[in-house]
């Protein structure tokens, strides 16, 4: 997908990116692949959310995993403040990570259940601040817990069994704060804690982002709370970028009939009982161990034509910063059919 108004408006605070970044996967050493991302193209600025969406299977942990350099890329490039990155182990790769953070999706199994909280953030300290200790390390395990809103004497001696997932959750994100990071990967930050506490957690990373100027990408596949907590919205599809935009305009007004379908789907919160409408939208996602040509939404889409079967649409102009890859928006000699 090409890149967007959004992404190229300025260059100039844009901390970390991806350019058309895929991966590949090989199957049982075969020649089989699994294509998890292709083509992603992406730029998280300070002091701004991109929520990546899209359901499971859609590549969107692989993406964060690619941008921390848990993955070698098999094709593109991801650069920090312009410059290509590729690092796999050692000094260079703690040094990125220093400013390159990540956060999972369980606060369960991310923290040793033998390690007290002092523990953990010490070791966070020490390793991203060589040679810290004695009063300033105590300093420094203080204010980690006060940015999450724990309180240091009630916490730090805590251990994870102790903690519910909402407490567990504000002590990985002091882990990753440790590093003192300009980028943060949350995957899913929220999605295993309950609906009562999700609230709390990003409006906890809202602030932290405005304290810090982070720059955040936000992993969900809850589209709702990508309105309410991110900038920008990039929805994917079977590892390939379909939308994206202004965080309320895709929301709003989805172009891409995935984007549709998958508001139309979520769970409408004052009517549970409700079956959720899927815009006559049927099946599963393809298989992604090399995908057919074409587009990959086109067997389940209820607006495909023979075109979309044979070509795999390019990005197109919706409105405004909103993009979508898909020939209901092609310029006159794509699709007849009028978009909306
Ligand atoms: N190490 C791996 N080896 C082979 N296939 C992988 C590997 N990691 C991920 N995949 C596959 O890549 C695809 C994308 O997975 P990924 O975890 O990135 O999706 P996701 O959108 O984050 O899903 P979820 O929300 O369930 O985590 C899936 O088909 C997954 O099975």
């Amino acid at each position: 997908m090409a890149t967007t108004e959004l992404a190229s408006s300025d260059q100039s605070d844009v901390v970390l990116a991806a350019h058309a970044l895929s991966k590949h996967f090989r199957l049982h050493r075969g020649r089989r692949r699994l294509h998890a991302v292709d083509g992603v193209d992406l730029a998280l600025r300070r002091g701004r959310v991109v929520a990546l969406v899209g359901e499971s299977g859609s590549g969107k942990s692989t993406v964060a995993r690619l941008l921390a350099q848990l993955h070698p890329a098999t094709s593109g490039e991801v650069r920090l403040h312009g410059r290509p990155v590729k690092v796999r182990a050692g000094r260079r790769f703690r040094a990125y990570a220093r400013r390159v953070q990540l956060i999972l999706q369980d606060p369960f199994a991310s923290l040793n259940p033998i390690h007290t909280v002092r523990y953990v953030l010490t070791r966070s300290l020490k390793i991203h601040h060589p040679g810290i200790k004695g009063e300033a390390l105590e300093q420094g395990l203080t204010d980690l817990l006060t940015k999450v809103h724990l309180q240091p004497d009630r916490f730090l001696d805590k251990f994870p069994h102790e903690l519910s997932g909402g407490q567990r959750q504000r002590v990985s994100i002091a882990r990753a704060l440790g590093a003192t990071p300009e980028v943060l990967l949350a995957d899913e930050p929220v999605s295993m804690l309950d609906v009562s506490i999700r609230l709390g957690v990003l409006n906890l990373l809202s602030e932290l982002k405005n304290d810090m100027n982070l720059a955040i990408l936000y992993i969900t596949h809850d589209i709702a709370s990508a309105r309410y907590f991110s900038d920008e919205t990039i929805v994917m599809y079977a590892g390939q970028v379909v939308e994206r935009g202004d965080s309320e305009t895709v929301t709003q007004r989805p172009a891409h009939p995935y984007t549709r379908l998958l508001i139309a789907s979520a769970p409408d919160p004052d009517n549970l009982a409700a079956a959720p409408e899927t815009n006559g939208a049927k099946g599963e996602p393809p298989s992604l161990i090399d995908p057919p040509p074409g587009c990959r939404f086109q067997p389940r889409c209820p607006r495909a034509t023979a075109r979309c079967a044979t070509e795999s649409p390019p990005s197109f102009p919706v409105s405004g910063t909103q993009e979508a890859a898909c020939w209901l928006f092609a310029p006159a000699g794509g699709n007849e059919e009028v978009p909306r």
